[in-house]
């Protein structure tokens, strides 16, 4: 398989503070994969070991075929960092030119690649303009024009859309659709679970510097089974009964909504209910949302402990 992301027992300890253990990502060329973790979670460590900013205490990790450090490869990786700041007294053109000549561009090349990036984030007409006087959102925008800059093969994103309104952050998910469809490959880091679940081919869970699940979004999303069920009695007896089958559940008023892995335990729902005295009223089959994936793994993370 063409892999742009492949990393062997990824580690990085900050003195005794572990920032992720052990992690092993196959990510293939092409495609869109979201990286997703609770804040503490290890995502930004990774990232910043990817792009070189940190070095990692042990394991290895290799970019478009290469181990990490290579500087051809670098060439052809954009980076949007999490925390953009940029040199306020430049005009965003004067920006797109440093980072240029950062990433040792040509004149020529400069010349064909500032006005495509300004008009792809849709800046076109505000690129003389200091960067001070941006709103945050035009800002992002900025950023992501600068990690756009050298065509890249690989783009590293995180949290791309934090500063934009829901149209800008339309517009980003349709630069990346577009991205896709000419062969690059996205590394996106996003809390914004809808957006992922929009775009996303492959997504990889994080929690406690671990991952704990990855996969194709879609076979992830069919092999968790979430039962929706409205009754009326719970009692003690029933919440046992109910952790003994449901790898989690919530409880909302009348309503609890319980992750299974088996579609057997279904109708074993409904029998603890009625037979531990509860009223049942209605049980619902649901197709798991992102959201609903990501608050069940991080629960079953808690409940295994982990290494803090
Ligand atoms: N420079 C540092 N020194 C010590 N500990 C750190 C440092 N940077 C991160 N950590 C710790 O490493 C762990 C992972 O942090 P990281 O920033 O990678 O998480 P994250 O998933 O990106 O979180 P968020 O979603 O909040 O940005 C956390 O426990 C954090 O406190």
């Amino acid at each position: 398989m063409d892999l742009a992301i492949e990393t062997v027992k990824l580690t990085k300890h900050y003195g005794k503070k572990v920032g992720c253990t052990d992690i092993c990502l196959r990510v293939s060329r092409g495609q869109i994969f979201g990286f997703l973790g609770p804040n503490g979670a290890g995502k930004s460590t990774l990232v910043k070991i990817l792009m070189g900013l940190l070095f990692p205490t042990s394991g290895e990790a290799r970019l478009l075929g290469k181990p990490l450090g290579d500087k051809k490869i670098r060439r052809k990786i954009g980076f949007l960092p999490e925390n953009f700041r940029y040199h306020d007294w430049l005009t965003c053109r004067q920006l797109l030119e440093f980072h240029a000549s950062l990433y040792g561009m040509s004149n020529a090349d400069k010349k064909r690649h500032i006005p495509r990036v300004i008009n792809k984030v849709g800046l076109t007409g505000r690129e003389n303009q200091k960067i001070c006087t941006y709103s945050k959102g035009m800002q992002q925008r900025a950023g992501l024009a600068c990690a756009l800059l050298p065509d890249p093969e690989l783009l590293f994103l995180d949290e791309p859309t934090s500063a934009l309104d829901p149209l800008g952050r339309r517009d980003v998910r349709n630069i990346l659709v577009d991205l896709r469809a000419s062969g690059k490959t996205i590394f996106l880091n996003s809390h914004l679970l809808s957006e992922v679940e929009m775009i996303c081919d492959t997504v990889a869970f994080i929690s406690k510097g671990t991952v704990i699940r990855q996969g194709n979004l879609d076979e992830l999303r069919s092999a968790e089974i979430i039962v929706e069920m409205r009754f009326k009695g719970m009692n003690e007896q029933i919440r046992n009964a109910l952790s003994s089958i449901a790898s989690s559940f919530t409880i909302e008023g009348d309503t609890v909504i319980a992750s299974v892995s088996r579609e057997e335990d279904i109708p074993l729902l409904a029998e603890v209910v009625i037979q531990c005295g509860g009223s049942l009223y209605e049980l619902n089959r649901k197709r798991s949302s992102l959201e609903e994936m990501f608050i069940s793994m991080v629960r079953e993370g808690d409940n295994n402990a982990g290494h803090y």
